[in-house]
């Protein structure tokens, strides 16, 4: 068999090399010509996979690595018989460890305590949901607007996004882009959203570019600069708006989800996903594959106050100023579009908060609590 896979996916060739030859392109630019021979062909969000792209070539399983599926035409592939799997969850842990080093980044500035925030998630599913569930672990308020899962589940512990953008002070959206059916998810956040924030809110947006209305975001931060926006994902990636893109407290390129432990997972589960596909064994399994030295650990040995120790846990593991500032030299040296897609090809590796393990010198109940509530792994003397 013939697989092409996005040179931006890690350890494809450890996974898939055994099914036949891999060739590696760069996903933003995939062409019909060079996927026409393909078997199978693995993607990231940057391919847009179509009838464009596909038809007429030889095409029988499609993968993408990634959460979202909002660049796959799902319909024409069933229709077409192409078989095709997405990673649903594979990174949802490494979103939640951005909002939290943001969060934190927020509290120290203002001098305040993650818990005197009220936060407003926008979309509970595997990154929202899981988001939530470690935000009121560590003590802190949540509202949560997810109107289909409202529409299963009950109204009760649910809200409007009109509520939540009225009671919490910081909203932060995790919705996948829907562009049809009874809860679509094209500007979401309208202009009448963005008005109705308060200067002191803090808005976050991680889901897709297209669910927040930009030109409004603009215009309101234009008038009221001092309102705090941290966009990870902008419409028209890579060529994003430079003017908002200024506008931003923390702005990166769609790399909120970017943990090495994140992107293996997707290979993995990809791998899976075709064999099942293809009725092949399942050979392989990520915990042999994984590079050395995969876990790594530190210490702390004094009696630190629980936010201190959850902030140097944060910032060992990810620290979300570390990317706007990269960000920013990428721009200078490349240009926006350039720059954008050169940050995230080159990324440093980063690790999940669950892959270090803290060493608690001190039975400090507290401290534990608060960081395994914050998803780290704790070794430390109980009492
Ligand atoms: N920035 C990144 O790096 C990054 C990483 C991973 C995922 N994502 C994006 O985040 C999205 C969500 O990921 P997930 O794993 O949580 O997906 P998911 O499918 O598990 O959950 C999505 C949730 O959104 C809810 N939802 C749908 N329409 C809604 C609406 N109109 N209003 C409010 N909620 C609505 C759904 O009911 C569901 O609970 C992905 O589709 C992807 O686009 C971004
Ligand atoms: O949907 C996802 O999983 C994320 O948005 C993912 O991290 C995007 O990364 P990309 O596919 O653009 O490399």
């Amino acid at each position: 068999m013939r697989i092409v896979a996005d040179e931006n996916i890690p350890l494809a060739e450890a996974f898939f090399a055994d099914h036949g030859e891999l060739v590696r392109l760069p996903g933003r630019e995939m062409s019909r010509e060079q996927v026409r021979d393909a078997d199978i062909l693995l993607v990231r969000s940057v391919t847009r996979v179509n009838a464009e792209l596909l038809e007429g070539s030889r095409v029988k399983f499609v993968g993408t690595a990634t959460i979202g599926r909002d660049h796959v035409d799902e319909t024409w592939l069933s229709q077409q018989g192409i078989g095709f799997a997405s990673a649903p969850g594979c990174n949802a842990d490494s979103v939640g460890d951005y909002v939290i080093s943001a969060l934190l980044l927020f509290g120290e500035q203002d001098g305040m305590a993650l818990t005197d925030r009220v936060v407003g998630v926008v979309g509970a599913g595997n990154v929202g949901g899981r988001l939530v569930e470690r935000l009121r672990a560590l003590g802190i308020r949540c509202l949560v607007c997810d109107p289909p899962r409202a529409e299963q589940e009950g109204s009760e512990g649910f809200t409007s996004l009109e509520a939540l953008i009225e009671k919490a002070d910081v909203v932060s959206v995790h919705t996948p882009l829907i562009r049809e059916g009874d809860h679509p998810t094209h500007h979401l956040l309208t202009e009448a959203h963005i008005e109705a924030l308060r200067t002191d809110q803090i808005l976050i947006s991680a889901g897709r570019g297209d669910c927040v209305d930009e030109q409004a975001l603009k215009a309101r931060l234009e008038r009221d600069p001092d309102l705090r926006v941290v966009l990870d994902v902008w419409e028209n990636e890579p060529d994003i708006d430079e003017a908002l893109y200024r506008l931003a407290a923390i702005a990166t390129p769609h790399i909120a989800g970017y943990s090495l432990d994140g992107k293996l997972r997707g290979t993995e589960m990809l791998y899976q996903a075709m064999s099942r596909h293809f009725g092949l064994p399942v050979r392989k399994q990520l915990g042999q594959l994984k590079p050395e030295n995969w876990l790594r650990r530190m210490a702390i040995s004094r009696r630190a106050p629980p936010q201190e120790a959850l902030l140097l846990c944060t910032r060992t593991c990810y620290d979300v100023r570390r990317d706007t500032l990269l960000f920013e030299r990428y721009r200078r040296q490349y240009g926006m579009a350039k720059g954008f897609d050169l940050m995230r090809r080159e990324y440093p590796v980063r690790r999940e908060f669950s892959t270090l393990r803290v060493e608690l010198k001190h039975s400090a109940g507290a401290v534990r609590e608060v960081l395994e509530s914050a998803g780290f792994a704790i070794r430390s003397p109980r009492k």
